[in-house]
């Protein structure tokens, strides 16, 4: 009965050559000691986590989205598409990771906030250089990165001149043969949405970007209303104004065109 033997066989699947472990592959050690409170506050290691947590995530998304521009480059758009689906998936578990840290009580996060400031998500860098890739370039934003470092600001700077998703569609438009000029570009849009025999795959492209911007909108909206829940009418750590700043925010598109066409259909 040797097979049914309980625990592992002396030598597993990929174990030949025996350099990996998990922890290792995963660099836990290094990851793992990186959650340094700075109070003794018990909820600050949930406030530490979940900001981590969502900085990964905005990793993947701005590797992802990366892709996606090169394959809409590429006039691969089947690619585009395959990868705006995990985009999409990622985006909504960013959403829902907001009730997590909605299970702390605004009293247990005043016994830390204090600690906090001037930090914020303002400053936070992948989070601007996905609104830059995504085409809400607005070079302003820059002078609250004082603190960052050289790096990061270079590669803030090197968003603002790249080319955004929207260029990458109207690239593909254009592969098309679609005129993409401001003038051209609504009727482009139209011929799309109209004629999906010919044009079904750049219709299915526009609905992915649309549902980027759409779950990106919904995620500030969590956002705020938890802001509300949490610090009601103070302004924030960072110096805005707080939920007024945010909810102006909210109202933002990444691709007005395609909200706009709707009124057009
Ligand atoms: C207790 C929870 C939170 C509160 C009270 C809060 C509060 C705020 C406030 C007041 C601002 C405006 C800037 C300022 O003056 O500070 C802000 C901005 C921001 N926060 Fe939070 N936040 C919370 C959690 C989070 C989490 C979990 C994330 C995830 C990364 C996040 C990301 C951001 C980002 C990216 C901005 C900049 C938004 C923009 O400029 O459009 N925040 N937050
Ligand atoms: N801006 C928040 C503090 C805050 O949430 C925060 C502080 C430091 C690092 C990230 C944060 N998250 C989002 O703004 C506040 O005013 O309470």
């Amino acid at each position: 009965m040797d097979g049914d033997a309980p625990g592992p066989p002396d030598r597993q699947f990929g174990e030949e050559g025996g350099r990996l472990s998990y922890g290792g592959y995963l660099c836990l050690p290094a990851l793992l000691t990186q959650q340094q409170p700075q109070s003794e506050a018990p909820d600050e290691l949930l406030f530490i986590t979940i900001h981590q947590v969502y900085e990964l995530w905005f990793k993947l998304l701005l590797h992802e989205l990366e892709a996606a521009r090169t394959a809409m480059f590429g006039g691969e758009l089947w690619q585009a598409r395959h990868l705006f689906q995990r985009v999409h998936a990622v985006e909504r578990v960013l959403i829902e990771q907001v009730d997590v840290l909605e299970t702390m009580t605004p009293q247990d996060f005043l016994e830390f906030r204090a600690k906090l400031a001037p930090a914020s998500g303002f400053q936070s860098v992948q989070f601007r250089e996905l609104e830059f890739l995504s085409g809400l370039k607005d070079e302003r934003y820059l002078g609250s990165f004082r603190h960052a470092s050289d790096a990061e600001l270079s590669r803030l700077r090197r968003r603002l001149d790249e080319p955004t998703l929207w260029d990458a569609y109207l690239a593909a438009l254009a592969q098309r043969g679609l005129p993409v000029s401001d003038d051209e570009i609504m009727a482009s849009l139209l011929t799309v949405a109209r004629d999906r025999r010919s044009h079904d795959d750049l219709w299915q492209l526009a609905e992915d970007l649309l549902t980027h911007d759409e779950t990106t909108a919904l995620w500030r909206m969590r956002h705020v209303q938890m802001v509300e829940r949490q610090i009601g009418t103070k302004s924030g750590t960072g110096g805005s104004t707080g939920a007024p700043y945010l909810r102006g925010r909210a109202r933002l598109h990444y691709f007005p065109l395609l909200w706009e066409l709707r009124a057009w259909l």
